[in-house]
């Protein structure tokens, strides 16, 4: 996975006009697995991001007997769970993406057990997912590990009947959230969610469900209840925007001195990461739904920590270390959400980037030129964050291992192309 996809990027042309941001991942794969506890009628999603997580998604809902229809051109997606036939998200589906893990309150509800071969999702350090199982386990249900013969392990969950109770994320573990609303949604009796996640996303996957029929009340004041029902019916819902996508865009902009206007973009998403970049010296203007962002002024130093919304979202985080390079006085940033997530250093690094990594803390001392290299993806936003280094250097950028970047954003190369950027995307 990941070695068949390149882009080639040349540095040094301001972007100027208008892009479309896409549909939020971190939306769309919770909503698709909201959309398979419906046990009658279809789900209709638009403004469906046309990335390889939904592809996987698309395969996985398949893999286990629902019909779902990616309509690409259309950015639109038709489910019909109500044949959902199988418990098994298989290892070569599943481990490929993060949000299969959201499949599993469908799969309890409609048939009384899930059977977990592999999560994916972008290797970031650890990842638990022990507030998942843990509230499951509140809710009734018991979770077993199996050593399979190849040695990985498969998780299985067996919930005859998922009750209500008490339960709570150590931490505001944003999927995490997603799935103990989602199992509470159609549990016997009531459910109180502690420390839930904040995220826009989350709130736009409790809309979602109570337009399916679900009783949720509380999102985005960190105490959600879920009052059980019977049934939940297949509905139509547009997906918001996705404010990283967007985040990227900002950055594409500010790195290489150019005039965007953002269709579909919120300043209110971006949280703390639009505070950073205005101190910067980006400067932004919300026009309705449209934000419209320059930068003409050198780029300021910045100091960043990465927390839960609207805390600096870590997945812009590479992003950002990447447009610190270029300004001028050295930046801080602190990681503290994933304890992996610097491999993007040692790549900047080939292109000129001088970057001190300790522990979850790195020092960027800028300004550096940057010139043009052979570097890998080691993940989804190392990959946004590469292009973004490619827009700036001097000479050709090849990014490698580029799967993961089309995991999360969607027509990467020819939305930059529209906006003049030189770039290019290859497969073998
Ligand atoms: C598909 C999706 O929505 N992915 C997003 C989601 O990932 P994801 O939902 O996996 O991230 P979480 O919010 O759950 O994880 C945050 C931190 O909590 C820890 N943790 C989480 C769950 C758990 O049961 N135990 C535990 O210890 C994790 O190891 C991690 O250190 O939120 C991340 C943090 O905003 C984003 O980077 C991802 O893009
Ligand atoms: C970490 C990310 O995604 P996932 O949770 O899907 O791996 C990401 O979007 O940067």
């Amino acid at each position: 996975m990941g070695h068949d996809v390149r882009y080639r990027v040349r540095g040094g042309r301001p972007l100027q006009g208008t892009v479309f941001i896409q549909g939020a991942k971190n939306a769309v794969l919770p909503m698709i697995g909201a959309s398979l506890m419906a046990a009658k009628g279809r789900t209709v999603l638009r403004n469906v991001p046309i990335i390889e997580d939904v592809r996987r998604a698309v395969e996985l809902a398949q893999a286990i007997g629902a019909k779902a229809e990616l309509h690409e051109a259309e950015r639109t997606l038709v489910i019909d769970a109500s044949t959902l036939s199988s418990p098994v998200l298989p290892a070569d589906i599943a481990s490929r993406f993060r949000g299969s893990f959201l499949f599993v309150p469908a799969l309890l509800h409609r048939l009384g057990e899930a059977v977990i071969e592999g999560v994916g999702g972008c290797n970031l350090g650890s990842r638990n997912l022990d507030f998942h199982y843990n509230g499951f386990k509140r809710m009734g249900a018991t979770v077993t590990e199996q050593i399979a013969d190849n040695g990985d392990g498969i998780i299985h969950i067996k919930a005859g009947e998922l009750r209500g109770g008490t339960l709570y994320c150590d931490t505001p573990s944003h999927t995490g959230t997603e799935n103990l609303i989602m199992a509470a949604a159609l549990a016997h009796g009531t459910t109180l969610i502690k420390n839930a996640a904040l995220e826009p996303e989350v709130l736009d996957n409790i809309e979602i469900l109570q337009r399916m029929g679900a009783r949720i009340s509380g999102g985005g004041t960190g105490f959600i209840t879920v009052e059980g029902v019977d049934e939940l019916n297949g509905i139509e819902h547009t997906v918001m925007p996705d404010r990283i996508d967007a985040g990227v865009f900002v950055m594409a902009a500010a790195i290489t001195g150019g005039e965007l206007s953002l269709v579909g973009a919120s300043l209110e998403h971006l949280g703390v990461a639009a505070d950073k970049l205005e101190q910067m010296g980006v400067e932004f203007h919300q026009q309705g739904a449209v934000l419209q962002v320059r930068r003409e002024r050198p780029l300021r130093p910045i100091n960043v920590i990465t927390d839960e919304y609207p805390g600096f979202a870590t997945d812009l985080q590479s992003p950002i270390m990447a447009l610190s390079c270029l300004a001028d006085g050295p930046s801080y940033i602190y990681e503290r959400i994933f304890d992996g997530r610097f491999k993007l250093a040692e790549e900047l690094t080939k292109m000129g980037a001088d970057i001190e990594v300790n522990g979850n803390r790195a020092k960027v001392n800028g300004p550096n030129v940057l010139r043009g290299a052979e570097v890998e993806a080691h993940d989804l936003r190392c990959g946004s964050a590469l292009v973004l280094a490619g827009l700036a250097a001097e000479g050709e950028t090849t990014i490698t291992s580029a799967y993961y970047l089309d995991r999360g954003h969607a027509h990467t190369a020819e939305r930059l192309s529209q906006l003049g950027a030189d770039i290019v995307r290859e497969t073998d």
